[in-house]
């Protein structure tokens, strides 16, 4: 899991909302995939205006260095911009593998609302060691394996904005991109010792070694 929250500036944040906020909303219920459409109590914005805004979102997420790091996203997929008013919520569900015949290995939100200005709306995630709760500030960008089960609380005063997308992966295992993370980090701080000597170009062929083993 991944959370930056200084994804999108205060003045992104707003710019984004102000485009948003004007276009209309329909009910969510139509793109949810089999038994998710049963629990799926929420509204989204009518992909045809959504058009740019969404286009510009997805731009800035493919050019963060912080998800491409962790998520290697090689293209992104069924990016809609959803709305929780009071009332409204998203029960237990994991998201489809495929969508529009690309593999999902991540999913991710983008919060547009703060959290001070709503109250419930967590993202709900069910884990191995429990629940993980997540609310972070507005601008925020949550990055979360696609297989785990999630909900979204309940909201129970005011209104909670995000975008929501997919992620297909240039590395589709979670643990291989962990290992190239890491061996990233130990070219990081080895080169920032020892300059670019004869061992930091081998470390960089291993990670390249790797990624021309893993990548599809
Ligand atoms: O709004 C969110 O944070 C997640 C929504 C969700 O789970 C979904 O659209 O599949
Ligand atoms: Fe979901």
């Amino acid at each position: 899991m991944l959370l930056i929250d200084d994804f999108l500036d205060e003045d992104q944040c707003a710019r984004f909302r102000q485009r948003i906020l004007n276009a209309p909303f329909a009910s969510g219920a139509s793109t949810a995939g089999g038994m998710a459409a049963n629990v799926k109590k929420n509204l989204q914005l009518d992909e045809r205006k959504a058009g740019k805004v969404l286009d510009e979102i997805k731009s800035l997420i493919l050019a963060h260095p912080g998800v491409d790091l962790f998520a290697m996203p090689e293209k992104l997929v069924g990016v809609i911009i959803n709305r929780y008013d009071e009332g409204m919520e998203y029960g237990n569900h994991s998201d489809s593998p495929i969508m529009e015949g690309v593999r999902c290995d991540l999913s991710f939100t983008l919060f547009l609302e703060d959290h001070s200005n709503y109250d419930g709306g967590e993202l709900v995630l069910e884990q191995e060691h429990g629940l993980i709760k997540v609310k972070p500030k507005i601008g925020s960008i949550f990055v979360y394996s696609t297989g785990l089960t999630h909900r979204v609380a309940k909201v129970t005063r005011g209104s909670r904005l995000a975008c929501v997308g997919w992620v297909k992966s240039r590395i589709r295992d979670e643990g291989r991109r962990k290992v190239l993370r890491d061996l990233n980090a130990v070219l990081g701080a080895y080169m920032e010792k020892n300059g670019h000597d004869a061992i930091a170009d081998l470390q960089l062929k291993i990670i390249g070694d790797l990624i021309r083993m893993w990548h599809e």
